[in-house]
């Protein structure tokens, strides 16, 4: 199994997260806080995500990344691929994202005169006391509203990635650094603006118990938030996220196809 994608993923992950992590914490009037614990961890689950998806290409299409230039795959074996790679990234991203979505909801972070104390003094602290009042399974809290955000959304991320470098690059020729990063910004854009609805559920579900009540399940979630907020609950974060998905993504996939020039 060729391990590059693998490789250039990770980096890739974590350039483009130290674009992204104050546009993602600025939703929690949280900024900066928690920033050094997902650039390791995003780079992990990104190169999860970028693995599984060439080499479940490589598995439908017999061709490696160097070769689908010449014999681009179908779309349907792109979102396939992309669908894969979503699935199989929620196993690692669920513990990370529960994590950071809990310091992020901490707005004290360090202990003040006459306020009460943080609930987590960090990322290794917040998985200890996961562990430790909910057992190691509270550390997927939210795991299944992110993988039925995910799994689809990243096959529309790549397909939306492969569509516009094709709308933009002669065939047969490597995309130019502009194609790259103007399609994997809009990647990122349309991706998101799909996922933001269960995005806002599965942060709710993170929460549960903490700042929103215990949900019997995701229905649950929706059902109480829409009853209490209105269908406008769902694209809370909307702007935000696009704002963010656009330089996150465009700098993901230009150092990914970079790093895979520079190996290959
Ligand atoms: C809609 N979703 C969940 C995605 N497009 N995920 C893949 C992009 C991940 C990238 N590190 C980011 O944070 O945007």
């Amino acid at each position: 199994m060729p391990v590059e994608e693998f490789v250039a993923g990770w980096i890739s992950g974590a350039l483009g997260l130290v674009l992204g992590h104050p546009f993602d914490t600025v939703k929690l009037l949280g900024f900066f806080k928690g920033m050094s614990f997902p650039i390791a961890s995003i780079a992990v689950v990104n190169s999860v995500l970028f693995g599984v998806y060439s080499n479940t290409l490589l598995a439908l299409t017999a061709t490696s990344h160097q070769e689908r230039r010449a014999q681009p795959p179908s779309y349907a074996h792109v979102f396939l691929a992309g669908c894969t790679g979503g699935f199989v990234q929620v196993y690692c991203l669920a513990p990370f994202d529960l994590i950071k979505v809990r310091l992020q909801n901490q707005t004290e972070p360090r202990a003040r005169p006459g306020s009460p104390p943080p609930r987590y003094r960090g990322p290794v602290h917040c998985a200890v006391s996961i562990c430790q009042e909910e057992g190691p399974r509270g550390l997927f809290r939210g795991a299944w509203a992110l993988m039925l955000r995910d799994t689809p959304t990243l096959g529309i991320y790549f397909v939306t990635y492969e569509w516009l470098c094709r709308q933009s690059t002669p065939e047969g020729q490597s995309p130019s650094s502009a194609s790259v990063l103007v399609a994997g910004g809009f990647a990122g854009i349309v991706s998101w603006a799909v996922a933001t609805p269960l995005d806002v559920i599965k942060s709710r579900m993170q929460m549960a118990g903490l700042k929103h009540r215990v949900y019997r399940g995701v229905l649950d979630c929706m059902a109480s938030s829409v009853r209490q907020e209105g269908l406008g609950v769902f694209f809370r974060g909307l702007t935000i996220n696009s704002a963010r998905a656009f330089p996150v993504n465009a700098v993901t996939f230009l150092s990914y196809e970079y790093l895979l020039r520079w190996w290959g």
